[in-house]
């Protein structure tokens, strides 16, 4: 058998390693072609009756409930020649599907401007003069031939001439728009500086204002109004058998609230990241937003909203529309993972609950609870505290707190702990304060294993009486509440953990998101426990760089973000052809990400890899979630394929996922 858990990527010699099953140059070509022109190039003005029946085909749930210009879609579709895409199926365990004749044939087809205007078919300035001649480009673009480095540059100084987020945000997006594979090889070789534009915190603001912002379709939107037709709205997603799907009903979003059917810009952030971070070929990713109304009195009474103009549905109504929905979602696509992303509190946990033997996960609950529990056990080790003697103050209680509480008390009682034991060492804070059994109050069903009994009838309202009490090793906060670690709060967490005069350290992670809702910032955190901190926040803060005298310091901060965890979760998922994610996946993703860290970034007292190397994570993190649905008996890929693989250990797995990825070049 494979061992449990091996962390470290080892390093690969591909000529070395057996071709298993589908070879890779049938596999590696990114460039399948499938047509998406509804997608990228609709826009606005015409009645909804007309979206069912253009000329026989279906287009509703490519655009917001907002009215569109059908007549333009119709010749956009047939510019498309949508029909090209019969023949096209997707192969070798969804990810990345087979460059086909088909394909040729399409793309020879397509005149000249066509092929510019399909993002998955455009390379811009870099096709050759063979290309040119053959696809009737001459003169539809500048003659320089240009390598897609060339490209990459002038995108780079194009987003730096830009001087606010969203317009740098805009720019992407256009840029995804236009061409697929120079945007992936964008994000991916410039991965520090652009994920805190297509994802947090530069995603909070476009959400907000994403009714505003929107120019083009780039997700499904179901609405509540269309509960009978959720299966034939799957159906109009123009790529066959996606593998990954992201889904919000938009009613949490980050810590911003209900945004309504405006939140679907996490959805497509995130689906950006499984491939940039994973490698999830684009084309095999679907972001969608269930529009069931919203709470956003702003929303609702902006003109240019695009979701629904009523209020949330109630959460009876909204769970009959989920079942719906994923009993779509099983007939249409069996094979697709479903990621739940920022629903509201009791629906989170209750959809997770509901349907955990489907093909599903809650990123917010498992996918938050496993990347802080990786940078928890290297921050353990760092904070010398010993582990027995760690007490964890988490402020928040919600989703988010209670999924990461559950997962580190996994740690603990893996480690022989008894559940009581492990219980024990979490002290959960709300706006109401400590959560205890005798508060008073009825307390959600999702807090009540983690409610305190030894309080002894005294109830802590304050986070800084909690502190007191408890003497924390940690404190977590999942609050979405921006500055309530105060100075008096990290002062008295780190007097806590330095009573023992052993040069102890305290464990501070602000992870709300996105930086407004952060609960301290970097510096704070710095300055405040004289850089004694082990810090991680949800959104990335720069390096803070003191000076004393000739002295100069500088502080490297982590982002501990479920970015760590999703994609390579995700990925390994679906490569294992799992029928579930099992909790011992999401354990083995949080146990095989702590195991990332190189040595550089463990001399810089990294608790988490440098998120320029998040993809080389992905491929750690897949492949021991692959291994770990294998030995849950959850993985359908035949035996033969395990077998093969186990010869090798891990450096024939690892190749092979490498080898499945999508890595744009030309
Ligand atoms: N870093 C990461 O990877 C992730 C970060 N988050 C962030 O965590 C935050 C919370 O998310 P969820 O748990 O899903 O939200 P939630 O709404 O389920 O929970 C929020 C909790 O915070 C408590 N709270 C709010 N204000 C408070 C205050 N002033 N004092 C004490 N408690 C307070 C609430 O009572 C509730 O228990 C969001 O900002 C979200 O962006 C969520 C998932 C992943
Ligand atoms: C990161 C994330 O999933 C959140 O803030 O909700
Ligand atoms: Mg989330």
């Amino acid at each position: 058998m494979f061992p449990q858990e091996t962390p470290q990527c080892p390093p690969i010699s591909s000529s070395t390693l057996p071709q298993v099953h589908n070879s890779s140059s049938e596999l590696s070509t990114p460039r399948s072609t499938s047509p998406s022109s509804t997608l990228s190039r609709s826009s606005t003005a015409t009645s909804i009756s007309k979206r069912m029946s253009i000329s026989g085909r279906r287009i509703s749930g490519f655009n917001p409930m907002a009215a569109v210009d059908i007549d333009a879609i119709e010749a956009q579709m047939k510019m498309a020649a949508l029909d090209t895409l019969k023949g096209y199926s997707a192969e070798h365990y969804g990810i990345v599907k087979q460059y086909r004749e088909t394909d040729y044939i399409a793309e020879r087809n397509a005149g000249g401007y066509q092929v510019l205007r399909e993002p998955a078919w455009n390379k811009g300035t870099s096709f050759s003069p063979d290309e040119r001649v053959s696809k009737n480009l001459t003169g539809l673009i500048p003659h320089v031939l240009e390598s897609l480095e060339t490209q990459c540059m002038r995108a780079m100084r194009m987003i730096n001439s830009r001087s606010t987020n969203i317009d740098k945000y805009l720019y992407l997006s256009t840029l995804k728009q236009n061409n697929t594979d120079l945007f992936y090889r964008l994000l991916i070789d410039n991965v520090a500086t652009l994920m805190p534009l297509v994802y947090t915190p530069t995603i909070g603001d476009v959400c907000l204002q994403y009714s505003t912002l929107y120019t083009h379709p780039e997700a499904l939107y179901i609405s509540i109004k269309q509960r009978k037709s959720i299966a034939t709205i799957l159906r109009n997603w123009p790529y066959p058998e996606p593998s990954i799907c992201v889904v919000t009903d938009g009613s949490r979003i980050l810590g911003l609230g209900d945004l309504g059917v405006n939140g679907v810009g996490i959805s497509i952030g995130k689906l950006a990241l499984y491939t940039g971070a994973a490698g999830i070929h684009p084309q095999k990713t679907l972001p969608i937003v269930l529009d069931c109304g919203t709470a956003n009195e702003h929303n609702l009474r902006d003109p240019l909203y695009l979701g629904l103009r009523q209020k949330r549905v109630s959460p009876q109504v909204a769970l009959e529309f989920m079942d719906e929905f994923m009993a779509a979602v099983k007939e249409v696509y069996p094979n697709m993972l479903v990621q739940f992303e920022d629903f509201e509190t009791e629906k989170a946990f209750q959809y997770l609950e509901r349907y955990k033997m489907e093909k599903c996960f809650n990123d917010d609950i498992q996918g938050t609870g496993a990347v802080v529990l990786a940078g928890y056990m290297g921050a353990v080790s760092l904070s010398g505290v010993p582990i027995e003697d760690q007490k964890l103050v988490f402020m928040g209680a919600g989703s988010a707190g209670v999924g990461v509480a559950k997962q580190v008390m996994e740690f603990y009682t893996r480690r022989g702990l008894s559940e009581q034991a492990a219980r024990d060492k979490f002290y959960l804070v709300d706006t109401r304060g400590l959560v205890t059994k005798d508060r008073g109050d009825k307390l959600a069903e999702h807090k009540k294993i983690f409610a305190r009994t030894d309080n002894n009838g005294h109830q802590f309202t304050t986070l800084e009486e909690v502190i007191e009490y408890v003497k924390p090793t940690a404190l977590i906060g999942l609050t979405a509440t921006f500055g309530v670690f105060t100075e008096s709060v990290v002062r008295a967490l780190k007097a806590s953990v330095d009573a023992s005069g052993l040069g102890r350290r305290p464990i501070l992670f602000p992870l709300s998101n996105p930086l407004t809702k952060a609960e301290c910032t970097f510096e704070q955190a710095i300055t405040w426990t004289e850089g004694t901190v082990i810090f991680a926040s949800g959104s990335p803060f720069s390096p803070y760089t003191t000076k004393t005298g000739d002295h100069i310091t500088t502080y490297y901060p982590n982002q501990g973000n479920n970015v760590y965890v999703f994609p390579g979760l995700g990925l390994g998922a679906i490569l294992a052809k799992a029928s579930r994610v099992t909790d011992a996946m999401v354990y083995t993703s949080a146990a095989s990400l702590s195991g990332c860290l190189n040595s550089e970034e463990i001399r810089m007292g990294l608790i988490y890899p440098k998120i320029e190397r998040v993809r080389d994570a992905s491929v750690v993190v897949a492949r021991e979630v692959m291994k770990c649905a294998r030995r849950d008996g959850v993985s359908l890929l035949p035996e033969e394929t395990w077998v093969e693989w186990e010869e090798w250990g891990d450096v024939a797995l690892t190749a092979w996922i490498k080898k499945q990825v999508y890595d744009p070049k030309w």
